[in-house]
C-alpha cells in the first residue's frame, strides 16, 4: 500500500509486483482480474524481455478487465553501457498500443514517481463519473457543515447595523 497525491485528492494505491516467470502464470492471471493500472516493463538492456511485452499485452487483453489503464516501461535506464533496446523502440511500441512511455530506473529513482503518477491519473480519469460524485457529495457536505456553523453563530455586523425588523 502506498499513498500518493494526484490533483490534491490522496490516492492509496494497492501495488503487485506479478512474477515474470513461466511457471507462475497461472497465479499471475489471477491479479490481473482485479487490476485497475498495469506497468508492463521491460529492461532496456534486454532485447529479449522487450519483445516479451508482445505477449504480457495479449495476456492482459485476455485477462485484465477491460479499460484497465496501462503504461510501458524500460527499466534500468541506469544501465546505458549495457543497452539493447533504443529509446524510440520503447515509444514507438507504446505508441502502437495506445500507451504512455517512461524509461525508468528502480537504482536512480528516474521517473519512478512520475509513471506511479501519472498510472494513476489515468485511473482516475477512468472513474472521474465516480470522483466526480465523490466531489459534488463532499464539497455539499463541506457547504452543509459551514452552514449549520453559520447558523449557530450570533448574528453578524451586517445584520446587527439594521434599524428595522423588515
Ligand atoms: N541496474 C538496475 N538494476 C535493477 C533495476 N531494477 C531492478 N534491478 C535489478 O534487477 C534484478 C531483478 O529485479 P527484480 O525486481 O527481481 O525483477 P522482476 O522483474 O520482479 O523479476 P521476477 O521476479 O522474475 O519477475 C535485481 O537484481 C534488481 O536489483 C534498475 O532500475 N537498475
Amino acid at each position: 500500500m502506498k499513498t500518493i497525491e494526484v490533483d490534491g485528492i490522496k490516492v492509496r494505491i494497492q501495488i503487485w509486483d506479478t512474477a515474470g516467470q513461466e511457471r507462475y502464470q497461472t497465479i499471475t492471471k489471477q491479479y490481473y482480474r482485479r487490476a485497475q493500472g498495469i506497468f508492463l516493463v521491460y529492461d532496456i538492456s534486454s532485447e529479449r524481455s522487450y519483445q516479451h511485452i508482445m505477449k504480457w499485452v495479449s495476456d492482459v487483453d485476455e485477462y485484465a478487465p477491460e479499460g484497465v489503464q496501462k503504461i510501458l516501461i524500460g527499466n534500468k535506464a541506469d544501465e546505458e553501457q549495457k543497452r539493447q533496446v533504443g529509446r524510440e523502440q520503447g515509444q514507438q511500441l507504446a505508441k502502437e498500443y495506445g500507451m504512455d512511455f517512461y524509461e525508468t530506473s528502480a537504482c536512480t529513482n528516474l521517473n519512478i514517481k512520475e509513471s506511479f503518477t501519472r498510472l494513476t491519473e489515468l485511473v482516475l480519469q477512468a472513474h472521474r463519473k465516480e470522483l466526480d460524485g465523490l466531489r459534488t457529495r463532499a464539497s455539499n457536505e463541506l457547504a452543509l457543515a459551514e452552514l449549520e456553523e453559520d447558523e449557530g453563530k450570533p448574528e453578524g455586523p451586517a445584520n446587527s447595523s439594521k434599524t428595522c425588523w423588515c
